[in-house]
């Protein structure tokens, strides 16, 4: 869950860059703290100073950009480096490597550690012979269970501890509300495996208090394929927290992963834990402005006023795009390989068979919306695109209970194949039609607000489409796996950077 940043720029303009003050507890994904009026900035401190000496040691692309700079410059460059540092931290206290206890532990790379000899590969030798085939001891007055999804029952459970403890922005003020029916598309993907959705419950009452689920995915990183668990919806009752619960559902799924002889995992998180392979940044492109303002979502800039906002939002009611219309199951051999070529750009991003695109991408009703366009001569599939939809409940306002987000999910467009120097003109005014379009159909299905990330090639059409930056990060994470780090579509000063594009093509939930 991200806000609009209070510092969210007209179009064409990017927003100005500012150290986030608050520190938080938050640990969730992609929600992101709403950004401070500017008035109190966070200290640069010495050991501020101290990690971005560390980061800047272990980047080389940064030394690159720096080459022949004047001190001055120079000096400048390492400050836009340290905001950026603080954004990645969104607003929280990175905590020094060994501070984190359970991380600490892990194979995960270290924020300090100088990858720059090092290939692609494990971190760890891996061992079937040695995965414990117990589970891991827990508190006394709990137990592990596996989570039956099939059954209505245990998904309502699932669904309500989702409900009331899963992620939140820092200000308490938004939670997501993932439904039912999204849970029931997320959580049972080709090939899920039961023994992947661990819960905990309390022995006495029954009642489930934590949960962590993964499903099997393809994931291609730089080359290498992993076949391997997206780990998501880790949540933990809030009268739980801080009781070292998450070290343990962390092991105890890296165990039943082991016990299916896999070894890597990748997962997504708001937080920063050691250490981010990449981090995107949500913008937001509001669809009903004043309810978004309403809620303490989007600020009204001090430059404009509520009625100038409204309609430099406001959409046609038609789609512009000739031969758009709704995905069909018969498209999904035609759309599947039209992904599959496209996210073969990208450093980072799923490799899908026919039955997950027909999974994730065919229309369904409340979860995802999916549209073709069908060219009227040869009747091919030239482009598609996706969004899903994903409520967040207003915890403090009397006028709104839910703002209705639709998420920008997969898309394609055989125009990014195109050879020739205006190759990416073409691609991006193409994608910009087709990105108006979906707006214009989540306007129609009464969607508050339109959210994307700094990955695929969403930089060609952000400006243009009056997306404004969010104020968080979503940073990536490879268990066991090392690799150098990808772009997330963001510069060193978070802005989007629209000439290298992002090396990012996996979209998460
Ligand atoms: C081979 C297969 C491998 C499979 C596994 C791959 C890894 C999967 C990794 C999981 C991917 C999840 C992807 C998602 O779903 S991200 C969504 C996370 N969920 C939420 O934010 C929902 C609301 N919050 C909560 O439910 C709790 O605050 C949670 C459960 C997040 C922490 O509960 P609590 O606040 O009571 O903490 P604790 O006392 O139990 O434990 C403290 C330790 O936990 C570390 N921590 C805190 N938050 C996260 C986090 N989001 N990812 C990883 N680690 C996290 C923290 O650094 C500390 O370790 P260290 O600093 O001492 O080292």
């Amino acid at each position: 869950m991200s806000c609009e940043s209070k510092q969210a720029a007209e179009p064409g303009q990017t927003p100005p860059v500012e150290a986030p003050t608050t520190t938080t507890d938050d640990n969730g994904k992609g929600k992101t703290p709403i950004a401070n009026d500017g008035k109190e900035k966070k200290p640069i401190t010495a050991e501020l100073q101290q990690r971005l000496k560390a980061l800047f040691d272990a980047n080389p692309s940064w030394k690159d950009e720096t080459k022949g700079l004047q001190p001055d410059k120079l000096q400048d460059y390492m400050t836009g480096k340290l905001e950026q540092m603080l954004i990645t931290a969104s607003g929280k206290n990175v905590k020094d490597m060994g501070q984190f206890k359970f991380w600490g532990t892990q194979p995960v790379p270290k924020f300090d550690e100088d990858d720059t000899d090092l290939p692609d590969g494990f971190i760890q030798d891996n061992d079937p012979g040695k995965v414990r085939q117990e589970p891991y001891p827990i508190l006394d007055s709990f137990e592990w269970v596996t989570m039956d999804l099939t059954d209505d029952a245990q998904m309502e459970e699932v669904y309500a501890l989702l409900c009331g403890h899963y992620v939140e922005d820092d200000n308490a003020t938004f939670r997501f509300n993932y439904s039912k029916a999204f849970l029931n598309w997320a959580l049972k993907a080709p090939g899920w495996l039961p023994q992947w959705h661990v819960g905990v419950r309390a022995k006495a009452s029954r009642k489930l208090c934590a949960f962590i689920s993964g499903i099997p995915v393809t994931v291609r990183v730089k080359g290498q394929l992993h076949r391997c668990p997206e780990i998501n919806f880790l949540c933990v009752h809030k009268k739980l927290r801080s009781k070292r619960l998450t070290p343990v559902l962390i092991k105890e799924i890296t165990r039943r992963c082991n016990l299916e002889d896999i070894w890597t995992a990748v997962y997504t998180a708001g937080i920063v834990i050691p250490k981010p392979v990449t981090s995107c940044r949500y913008f937001h492109r509001s669809i009903d402005w004043l309810k978004l303002y309403e809620v303490g979502f989007s600020p009204l800039p001090t430059y404009s006023t509520k009625q100038r906002q409204i309609e430099k939002y406001n959409l046609p009611d038609k789609t512009a795009t000739e031969g758009l219309r709704k995905m069909e199951k018969k498209d999904v051999p035609e759309v599947h390989n039209l992904l599959d070529r496209y996210l073969k750009k990208f450093d980072i991003a799923p490799v899908f068979t026919e039955e997950e695109v027909e999974h994730w991408l065919l229309d369904k009703e409340e979860v995802v919306w999916s549209y073709v366009v069908e060219d009227s001569n040869t009747h091919k599939i030239t482009d598609f695109f996706s969004f899903y939809s994903l409520e967040s409940s207003v915890i403090q306002s009397s006028k709104h209970s839910v703002i209705k987000a639709a998420y920008l999910f997969y898309y394609a467009s055989e125009t990014a194949f195109e050879p020739g120097e205006d190759a990416k003109k073409h691609f991006k005014h193409r994608l910009n039609k087709l990105i108006n379009d979906a707006l214009i159909i989540a306007k129609m299905f009464k969607f508050d607000v339109f959210n994307c990330l700094t990955l695929l090639d969403n930089n060609l059409f952000i400006e243009d489409q009056k997306f404004g930056a969010g104020d968080g990060l979503l940073h990536y994470y490879l268990f066991n796996w090392r690799t150098k780090h990808i772009n997330g579509g963001i510069k060193v000063d978070g802005k989007i950077d629209e000439e290298r594009g992002s090396g990012v093509g996996l979209v998460m939930l």
